[in-house]
């Protein structure tokens, strides 16, 4: 079995009801309580550790660092340490905000990090506690995630279109949005070959193709929801928020595809199917 924490999010909800998956919200383990999350490991000796929870208000982060650094950063240190102990693979899903997002170059899996607020501090944090634990471990670093799950930039974007046929939407930060059903999948995979081939260990990258702004991403989501909604390009100046967000968020994913042979998911080919989804949900 492979324990997932973080049930009730956008990755852990595509987790949950796997076969072979065991996921645990937050009142089987909080992880505020990083003891909690480690004894949950012992108690249940799985062949694996997934965790997809994590304190994702990147603007409220700015003003919650230290509940943010908790959840992101001492908890993942904790269950990667009894992961170690026990001797079981540690996936760990992180962020395309530990990097300040300066050029335009897709990030290597080695660049230099340096994460412009808060949230991307605190799940630096996380990745460097995960490493220190000397397990064997996989760091996945994503971005932009959306689903028909919880709470993400296509969600609003569709809720927006409700009352608005105008939206001033950033187009100079440009990245992958990754659904949230291939993270899921992806982790599964990961977490298998690391029971296999321990000498995988190690930070990798996975983010959707094609890259695009969030403006055009908006676009797309309106094209394919038929929602008349023009969308204008702003720059992130005319667009402030308490945490500072990457310019560039451009990743290279090639050494995930060559070690566990996971191609980079085409959000375009999702998007119609994920619109539906919610849309005949709401
Ligand atoms: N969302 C995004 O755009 C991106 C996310 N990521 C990373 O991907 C991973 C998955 O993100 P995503 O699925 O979007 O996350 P969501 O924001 O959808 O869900 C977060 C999950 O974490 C849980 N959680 C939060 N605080 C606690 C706590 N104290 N104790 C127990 N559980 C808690 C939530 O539980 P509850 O419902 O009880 O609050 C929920 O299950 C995270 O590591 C995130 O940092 C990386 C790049 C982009
Ligand atoms: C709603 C709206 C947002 N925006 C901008 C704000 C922001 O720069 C961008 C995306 O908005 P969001 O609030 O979805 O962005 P944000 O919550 O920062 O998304 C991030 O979440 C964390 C958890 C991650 O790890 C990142 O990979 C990334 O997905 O769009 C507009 O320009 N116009 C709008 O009308
Ligand atoms: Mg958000």
């Amino acid at each position: 079995m492979i324990l997932v924490f973080g049930s009730s999010g956008q990755v852990g909800a595509s987790l949950a009801g796997r076969d072979g998956v065991l996921s645990l919200g937050r009142a089987e383990a909080d992880l505020t309580d990083p003891e909690a999350c480690a004894a949950a490991i012992r108690a249940h000796r799985p062949r694996a550790v997934i965790n997809a929870a994590a304190y994702t208000a990147v603007d409220k982060a700015e003003s919650e660092e230290n509940l943010a650094a908790a959840i992101n950063g001492a908890a993942p240190g904790a269950m990667a340490r009894v992961a170690a102990e026990l001797g079981i693979p540690f996936v760990h899903i992180s962020t395309d905000y530990v990097f300040p997002g300066s050029g335009t170059a897709p990030h290597q899996v080695n660049d230099r990090t340096g994460p412009l607020g808060a949230y991307g501090r605190t799940k630096l944090a996380g990745e460097e506690a995960v490493r220190a634990a000397g397990g064997v471990h996989a760091i996945l670093r994503t971005s932009w995630v959306y689903s028909d799950h919880g709470a993400n930039f296509l969600k609003t974007m569709l809720r927006l279109s409700e009352t608005r046929d105008h939206l001033t939407v950033v187009a100079d930060q440009i990245g992958g949005p990754t659904p949230a059903p291939a993270i899921a999948d992806a982790v599964m995979i990961i977490a298998e070959a690391l029971v296999t081939d321990p000498s995988l260990s190690g930070t990798y990258h996975f983010s959707g193709a094609p890259d695009v702004g969030w403006a055009d991403f908006a676009r797309a989501i309106f094209a394919a929801a038929g929602r008349p909604v023009t969308v204008e390009d702003i720059p992130s100046s005319a667009y402030p928020t308490p945490a500072q967000r990457p310019g560039n968020s451009r990743m290279d994913c090639s050494a995930t595809e060559t070690a566990f042979g996971i191609a980079r998911p085409d959000w375009q080919a999702t998007l119609p199917h994920m619109i539906k989804s919610i849309t005949e949900t709401s």
